[in-house]
């Protein structure tokens, strides 16, 4: 059988029109732009597991289309902030694209790549107080010049790290108040926007993408991470077997780095939500292994509404002597692992949400030293 990507580069073949519909659902496609957006039941329950609250800073870490970003965004009811990357140029215009349809102001689409979504600031960082910049018309304005200092030339775009480091409930900026005038990120880009949409527009940017240098520890109240895996529970599938075990390990290292960022840019007291569209035990289960073990500060917490299944206790040893260890008794029933083959005839999916304790002050050493 062919792949779908080399359908579109032959020019003779056999293609298979398929007349009856699998499901009784009408298509949806350009219907109603802006008012609806379909989406698996598994991405919805993934945004009411992270149960965005009033007043807090989320991020979205690997966001793109932007499903899940818009449907946390409704569920703050566009309020706040809701910050969205991806790594992809391209999909992160797909992101704005998708927050503009729907008229979803608290969004924030960046391109950035989630492995180094930790900023790590070095000597020839800029050193602003608000520390954003944007591109318009290839000019570079800092934040600070939208409250009427200078403009600088050049060509590139850099955001640096965005928030006001948290510690707790408490924002720095809060600390600094007595120092300076503080101008809230949200006031600096509601001007950005203002400048260059006019009042009363969406964030739809016109092409432009902002990029990110990564955001301080501890500076988001909940960190949505929706991993890029192997889509093992993806349906209708019609190409199945090229996946080997390498493969698929491949992608649990990457989730696991993935998530060390998570972990970092969560403040403590915040959350993490885990998620992905497969049911390789490899890429969830023994992600939230690798997650508890290695940080003792992260437990599982349950999560609204639950609709999947309980997730898979015990371990699994390969033939090459690998022993790959899921969850312990008890776990189980904190996570949800949805299975294809259950009567909610969903796509595989699974989701972990953990809650973030104190961080000991080794963890920060250790941070600092990977
Ligand atoms: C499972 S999809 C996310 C779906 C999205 N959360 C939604 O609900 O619409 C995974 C995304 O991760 C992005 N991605 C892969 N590697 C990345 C990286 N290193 N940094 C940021 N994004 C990455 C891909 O471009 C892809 O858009």
């Amino acid at each position: 059988m062919m792949s779908r990507a080399g359908m579109f580069r032959v020019s003779e073949g056999i293609a298979v029109d398929m007349s009856n519909r699998v499901y009784k659902l009408p298509s949806f496609h350009d219907v109603l732009e802006g008012e609806i957006f379909l989406q698996n039941l598994p991405s919805i329950v993934t945004a009411h597991a992270l149960d965005p609250q009033k007043g807090e800073r989320i991020l979205d870490m690997c966001a793109a289309p932007g499903g899940k970003t818009t449907a946390i965004a409704m569920l703050m009811k566009d309020e706040e902030e809701v910050v969205a990357v991806d790594r992809s140029h391209n999909k992160v215009l797909v992101i704005q694209k998708l927050a503009a349809e729907m008229g979803l102001n608290c969004i924030t689409a960046f391109k950035l790549d989630a492995l180094k979504a930790v900023w790590q600031r070095n000597d020839s960082d800029i050193t602003t107080d608000l520390c954003c910049s944007e591109e318009i018309d290839g000019v570079t304005i800092q934040s600070s010049d939208l409250l009427g200092s200078h403009v600088e030339k050049n060509s590139s775009i850099i955001m640096e790290g965005m928030s006001a480091e948290k510690s707790g409930k408490e924002s720095v900026s809060n600390e600094k108040a007595n120092e300076r005038t503080y101008v809230s990120k949200a006031d600096i880009r509601k001007n950005i926007r203002r400048i260059r949409n006019g009042s009363g527009r969406n964030q739809c940017n016109g092409g432009r993408v902002q990029n990110s240098k990564g955001f301080s520890p501890n500076s988001f109240d909940r960190v949505l991470l929706d991993a890029p895996c192997s889509a093992l529970g993806l349906r209708p599938r019609l190409f199945a077997g090229e996946d080997t075990i390498e493969s698929l390990r491949n992608h649990a290292k990457y989730q696991r780095r993935m998530f060390d960022q998570a972990v970092q840019l969560a403040r403590p007291g915040g959350i993490i939500v885990y998620s992905t569209c497969t049911i390789n035990p490899g890429e969830n289960e023994a992600l939230v292994r690798y997650a508890l073990d290695r940080y003792t500060f992260l437990s599982l917490v349950p999560q609204h509404p639950r609709i999947g299944g309980p997730g898979l206790v015990g371990h699994c040893e390969f033939p090459d002597g690998y022993i790959e260890e899921w969850l312990r008794p008890g776990e189980e029933e904190l996570v949800q692992r949805f299975d294809p083959s259950s009567p909610h005839d969903t796509i595989g999916f699974f989701i972990a949400k953990f809650i973030v304790g104190p961080k000991d002050a080794q963890f920060g050493k250790s941070c600092a030293s990977s």
